[in-house]
């Protein structure tokens, strides 16, 4: 199944936080329709379906109803048939509320779940002013919504802005590893220990120059469980090695010692490293591999881990972590997490900079079809949140 409609992309408590309305209301609207369908009188029907209640999200966020789609699952765009909307309208509304709750953080969120429910039921528009007083912003552009979403789960104004003011590599690495260390406190007094996934690239040398002395004191490096979410089938001293590369960097400022660390064993045939590999995890963090954080990069192709666009690896559905023998990058022999492996994670973060990355990244983020591995992502939590600078955003 294609993760973007992976139906467990989104199973975290939703039949008890996200509705917009309750199953029995539901079920009396569903009858609605049913007998408005028998009578042929759909016009008489209270615009109550998926294309009302985009209306009122629309309108509340000042976003064109296109804007809105590309946050929405492909799945529930589109026409389809009445009755395929209605029995699709409380799904929607769930996928929309997660979206949203993607974009404005569980806070400001409750405040836009009252007006619109109040709004979906009455099937009336809060007025714009009393959103934007509730929320605080303007919404304006696409760029701003994902700005917003940045902001919003980082619980802070003045990190990275997509698409906006003079943001560059440091400012990606200081807003990508304050909320790091965010997420290893939280992690830390939560269970105790804080269990993440780098990638190799150009990730962890932005990531490392945002490790300020003060961040490292304060998350407790010692309690960290180091993985791979990918890695070449090279010696831990080859330049090609992702291990090497994240140890002179984020582990170097870290301190992290080699007892913390998952590396591959690069002496096995690649199956076998996989294999192991996915042995360590679920052995370290249980049957599922449950990763706290896994940290992503993108290639200029879309790529993440070493999932390449239109590989077959994509559509893996078994393992945690495969092997790749034809990598279309060198070296060919490589392991990955795979997209259930992702699935299973807390919260994942692409990190990536510069100019090279912005067509892709507008593909990734509005292209409703995309099919590139970088849009495929899903964590535990929903959607990836994204660190990126003014280059890669110039063209959301
Ligand atoms: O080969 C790889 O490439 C990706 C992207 O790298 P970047 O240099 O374009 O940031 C990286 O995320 C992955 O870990 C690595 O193995």
């Amino acid at each position: 199944m294609h993760p973007r409609s992976s139906s467990n992309k989104y199973t975290a408590d939703t039949d008890d936080d996200l509705s917009l309305s309750s199953d029995s209301e539901d079920e009396e609207e569903d009858d609605e329709d049913d007998d408005a369908s028998e009578a042929g009188s759909r016009s008489t029907v209270a615009p109550d379906d998926e294309a009302s209640l985009i209306a009122n999200m629309t309108l509340s966020l000042s976003m064109t109803a296109d804007q809105l789609a590309t946050h929405l699952p492909k799945a529930h765009r589109g026409s389809g048939s009445t009755a395929t909307k209605s029995s699709n309208r409380r799904r929607l509304a769930e996928e929309c509320r997660l979206q949203l709750t993607q974009v404005l953080g569980p806070g400001r969120l409750a405040a836009l779940d009252q007006l619109i429910e109040a709004a979906a039921r009455a099937h009336d528009v809060p007025h714009e002013d009393d959103l934007k007083h509730e929320l605080g912003h303007e919404y304006s552009t696409h760029a701003e919504l994902v700005n917003i979403r940045v902001n919003a789960e980082q619980g802070v104004d003045q990190c990275t802005h997509i698409g906006s003011g003079g943001n560059d590599k440091a400012g990606v690495g200081q807003a990508a590893a304050k909320w790091l260390c965010e997420q290893a406190e939280a992690a830390i007094a939560d269970h105790q220990s804080f269990s993440v996934a780098f990638s190799g690239g150009s990730l962890p040398s932005i990531l490392a120059s945002g490790l300020t002395d003060d961040l490292v004191k304060r998350c407790q490096p010692d309690k960290w469980q180091v993985y791979f979410a990918d890695e070449r089938l090279v010696a831990h001293d080859d330049d090609e090695s992702n291990y090497k590369e994240v140890r002179k960097t984020c582990m170097a400022k870290l301190n992290i010692k080699p007892e913390q660390v998952h590396a591959i064993d690069a002496g096995l045939p690649v199956e076998q490293a996989a294999a192991a590999y996915e042995a360590d995890m679920k052995a370290s963090l249980g049957s599922e591999g449950r990763l706290d954080v896994v940290l992503l990069g993108m290639g200029p192709d879309g790529h993440t881990c070493s999932l390449f666009p239109e590989h077959p690896l994509l559509q893996e559905q078994d393992k945690l972590v495969a092997s790749i023998s034809d990598s279309p990058k060198p070296p060919p022999q490589r392991i990955t997490l795979t997209f259930k492996a992702l699935s299973h994670a807390g919260q994942v973060a692409f990190i990536t900079a510069g100019d090279g990355k912005s067509e892709v990244l507008r593909s990734v983020l509005m292209d409703g079809d995309c099919q590139l591995p970088a849009s495929m992502v899903r964590s535990a939590t929903g959607l990836p949140l994204w660190f990126v600078d003014k280059g890669a955003a110039a063209k959301l």
